[in-house]
């Protein structure tokens, strides 16, 4: 043996010595690597170990190989082609690459191996004993090579040596990995063995249940939870015999039995046990009970008791519930069928009878039985399960068909039974609704019926149900100008007039539609537009003793009936107030003739007077007025000479005051204001009512005015009154013309037309009346005859004319002389008589010279000249001494002249 090759097994014995000792794979396989590459000149080995679960490799050792070309080699995966190391791990065979740069192994690798002048590569897998790849060992020259024998051999061992070291590597590694598992489940299971101390202490401690260590029968060891279960006190129950919680010997024996009986087959032992507490009390448990080692019963036993008084009061209920139930089931009055997958699971009697089957015969069988066709199942799946699917129930009616072929309507109600759990079922509640609906058609057509029945009715018709229209016909519509359907839902307030009128006929109905009667009334009712309409009304409560269900009212258009009434009543209004009319002037005719009448009976303007004054408020009640007459001085201004009423009137005013004087017309005012009242009526300041200033008209010319002022309310008859104040005016105007005439005409027999006194004739009349008179008071009477001496001369000297104004002279002094009581006359001629009535003859003597004195003083002048002295003579004769009648009286006065005439004239003689 050469030292070569005894170098050599050196080598192979220390290295097979650092893989007994457990040396590091690196250091081993590197030294490896050294020992093959001392055989061979310029040869370069190296390691790749093969990853087996991912197939890579992972170059280990390769001391004389460029680190960066190892490096490169890292994570390749191994192939067919994959140089001379992946291809020979790939079919667990040698390869032999001469040519690293011509072999097609090489050509994914060829321009890593070129730069570091590895030309030739051959390698062998490492196997290991149970043929598992584990990598490989490769031999590199840098030049183009083929192994001879020795080397393929050289190559061989090396794979097979490193194949030793690689094993023994994995094996250390894995009884490493091993160890450190098992030490890991000893940790682990140690902290759990721990923890599960810990966990039963705090079970025990403070477990909910009672637990509890028994030993013949005597309690051992027991938590708190027992003691509490028990009303025993901390420690209490330790050593006590378990016959302390049995109610009684009998029971504890019975437990005992049948509970070690259990224990000592080795099973454990369940029971609900009623148990008592110290306080006598029992409560329910449940018990369990098993061998602390079943192999050796005489370490006893572990019980855990769980309170389930609660349970049971749970279960008592929930038993009661279900009984309640199974009754509700079987006696409602209703159908319940419970179906799973449309198969009926079971049903109740009453759900059986509706459909006329026998008990038990619906379960099991296909709800469509009782569906009329295919399509109505079909139909009713889609419509009722969709829903039900939702989560939502199913409410709704079908028709269904019974045993006996007859369909009838059922009210459905279907909802899952689980809604956690939909495929528990559903259940469905169902009533037989057939006669229902078959009364609700009827209704139906009843309705329709009665519906046609408004509908086509000339009458309006409307249903209230407190106060509110539910339900109205189209004549109702139209009758109060609104669209269909339109009055639905409204108040009736809607027709009434006003709120007042609602209220009031509200309470006017209730009491009547109470009694059952019908309240009936004409009523105007108001239209949409606010129109109003009179419409005959009856309205009636649907029920009397049922108020709720409301009322019907019945509307007649009667506005035809109340026009032509109301027509009727305006006529005969109109022909009252005309009759009434007629009447009144009828009566004021009468009063105005009767004053008329009056009037022309009148004999002096002041008891014309005194009868308008009289008739004036007769004929305008209420009123005040005047009558005015025109001054006769020829001033314009008119004079008050009678009133009436309680006006305050002016009693004079100028005629331009006046509107009526002014334009010669009646002048009318209705409504007075102070701007058109005439001035003298304004004068008062006052608030003037109806007024007429009425012009007294006789022969075209204005005499005076009648004023009136009615009373403030006319009554209608404004133009009446004025008419009648325009007739009384005429009256009056006429009856004072006359009166007028009549006075002057009088005047005109009885006066004298030159001297203006009483003449001749009327002092026959006077001496007369005067004579009878004083007899009757027994007073005197005196005559005086006065003649004017020589008279003659005044004619003859300056004419008649002047004559004329001697006799005025005279006469004027004779008016102006004479008491109120006393008559002054023109006798004839020149000669005068004045009639003293009640005068002495003393006193009669002395008026006379009186007379003669004031006549000599009379001075009358004419045409500037005086006319010279004048005297007269006197005789007098006086009642009764002298005469006891006129012819008598008038003689012996004469008869006294005619001496004092010649007795020189110019005295006073007495008869
Ligand atoms: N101017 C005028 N003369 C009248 C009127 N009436 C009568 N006479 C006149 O009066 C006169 C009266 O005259 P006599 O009767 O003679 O008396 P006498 O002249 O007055 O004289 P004695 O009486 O004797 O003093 C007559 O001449 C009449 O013509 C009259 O109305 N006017």
């Amino acid at each position: 043996m050469t030292p070569a090759a005894i170098s050599f097994y050196e080598g192979q014995g220390r290295l097979l010595e650092m893989i007994a000792r457990g040396a590091a794979l690196k250091d081993t396989l590197d030294r490896l690597s050294l020992l093959i590459e001392a055989q061979s000149e310029g040869l370069y080995c190296s390691v790749l170990l093969l990853d087996a679960e991912s197939r890579r490799i992972h170059p280990v050792a390769g001391p004389r190989l460029p680190a960066a070309y190892m490096r490169a080699l890292e994570g390749a995966a191994i192939g067919p082609d994959v140089g001379s190391c992946g291809t020979a791990m790939h079919f667990r065979r040698t390869v032999i690459v001469a040519d690293i740069l011509e072999d097609p192994l090489w050509a994914p690798y060829r321009a890593l191996a070129a730069p570091h002048g590895l030309r030739a590569c051959w390698s062998a897998p490492i196997v290991s004993k149970d043929d598992v790849v584990l990598g490989s060992f490769a031999m590199y020259y840098k030049e183009v090579r083929r192994p001879n024998d020795d080397e393929t051999g050289l190559l061989a061992m090396a794979a097979n040596i490193a194949g030793i070291a690689i094993e023994r590597q994995r094996r250390e590694d894995e009884l490493q990995r091993y160890q450190g598992r098992l030490e890991a489940l000893v940790a682990q299971r140690t902290d759990e063995l721990q923890q599960a101390m810990l966990e039963q202490r705090a079970i025990f401690d403070n477990a909910t249940t009672a637990i509890f260590l028994v030993k013949d029968r005597v309690i051992q060891r027991c938590n708190r939870r027992l003691e509490e279960l028990l009303g025993y006190s901390p420690g209490e129950l330790n050593g006590q015999p378990t016959r302390v919680y049995f109610p009684s010997d009998a029971a504890w024996e019975a437990f005992g039995e049948a509970a070690y009986a259990r224990i000592a087959a080795g099973a454990g032992f369940v029971a609900d046990t009623e148990i008592q507490r110290k306080d006598g009390s029992c409560i329910w448990t449940t018990a369990f009970g098993t061998a602390v080692d079943p192999t050796d019963l005489r370490k006893g036993s572990v019980w855990v008791g769980v309170d389930i008084s609660e349970r049971k009061r749970t279960e008592e209920a929930l038993k009661a519930a279900l009984m309640e139930q199974r009754a509700i089931f079987d006696n409602v009055n209703a159908g319940i069928h419970v179906v799973r997958d449309r198969v009926t699971q079971r049903c109740n009697r009453g759900f059986e009878a509706m459909l006329g089957y026998a008990p038990g015969e619906l379960d099991g069988r296909s709800t469509r039985v009782y569906f009329p066709s295919d399509a109505a199942y079909d139909d009713f799946g889609r419509r009722a399960y969709a829903p039900i699917a939702d989560g939502h129930a199913y409410i709704g009616e079908i028709e269904l068909v019974c045993k006996n072929g007859e369909r009838r309507w059922f009210a459905s109600h279907g909802s899952v039974i689980d809604p956690q759990h939909p495929a528990s079922g559903t259940i469905w509640i169902s009533h037989d609704v057939t006669e229902r609906r078959r009364a609700e058609a009827a209704l139906q057509e009843l309705l329709l019926e009665q519906q046609a029945l408004l509908d086509h009715s000339a009458i309006g018709i409307a249903f209230v149900v407190e106060r509110v229209i539910v339900r109205v016909n189209g004549e109702l519509e139209r009758m109060l100008g609104y669209d269909a359907g339109e009055m639905k839902g409204r108040s009736t307030r809607c027709w009434y007039t006003s709120e007042e009128e609602y209220e009031a006929i509200g309470a006017a109905l209730a009491p009547v539609a109470r009694a059952g009667g019908v309240y009936s009334r004409d009523m105007e009712l108001v239209r949409r537009d606010g129109s109003r309409l009179w419409c005959s009304v009856h309205a009636k409560g649907i029920q009397a003793d049922r108020p709720e269900l409301g009322g019907v009212c019945v509307m007649q258009d009667i506005s035809g009936r109340k026009q032509a009434e109301a027509a009727l009543v305006a006529a005969n209004e109109r022909l009252e107030r005309g009759l009434a009319e007629v009447e009144q002037t009828r009566a004021e005719i009468s009063q105005l003739a009767e004053l008329s009448s009056f009037l022309q009976a009148c004999a002096t303007a002041a008891e014309a007077h005194a009868a308008i004054a009289d008739y004036a408020p007769r004929l305008f009640p209420g009123s005040g007025g005047a009558l005015y007459l025109q001054d006769d001085s020829g001033v314009e201004l008119m004079n008050e000479v009678l009133r009436w009423g309680e006006r305050p009137l002016v009693a004079h005013f100028m005629n331009d005051e006046c509107w009526a004087l002014r334009r010669t017309q009646p002048y009318r005012l209705d409504q007075p204001s102070s701007a058109r009242c005439c001035a003298h009526v304004a004068a008062g300041h006052r608030s003037v009512g109806p007024c007429a200033c009425l012009p007294l008209l006789a022969q075209g010319k204005i005499f005076g005015l009648l004023y009136v002022e009615h009373a403030a309310v006319d009554g209608g008859r404004a133009d009446a009154r004025h008419r009648l104040a325009v007739a009384l005016a005429e009256q009056c105007a006429l009856a004072l013309a006359n009166i007028g005439l009549r006075e002057t005409l009088r005047q005109q027999s009885i006066r004298d037309p030159l001297t203006g006194l009483y003449n001749r004739r009327f002092m026959a009349e006077t001496i007369r009346r005067e004579l009878a008179r004083a007899a009757r008071q027994g007073a005197g009477l005196a005559v005086a005859m006065v003649d004017v001496d020589h008279f003659k001369r005044f004619n003859d000297t300056y004419g008649h004319e002047a004559g004329d104004l001697v006799l005025q002279a005279i006469a004027q002094l004779l008016e102006g002389h004479v008491r109120q009581s006393d008559v002054a006359c023109r006798h004839g001629g020149e000669e005068f008589v004045l009639l003293l009535p009640g005068l002495s003859q003393a006193r009669a003597e002395q008026r006379a010279l009186e007379l003669l004195r004031e006549i000599r003083a009379l001075a009358p002048t004419h045409g500037g000249r005086p006319l010279g002295p004048i005297s007269a003579s006197i005789g007098l004769a006086l009642f009764p001494q002298h005469g006891r009648t006129p012819e008598a009286l008038i003689e012996a006065a004469d008869a006294a002249l005619f001496r004092a005439k010649a007795a020189g004239r110019d005295r006073v003689l007495v008869a």
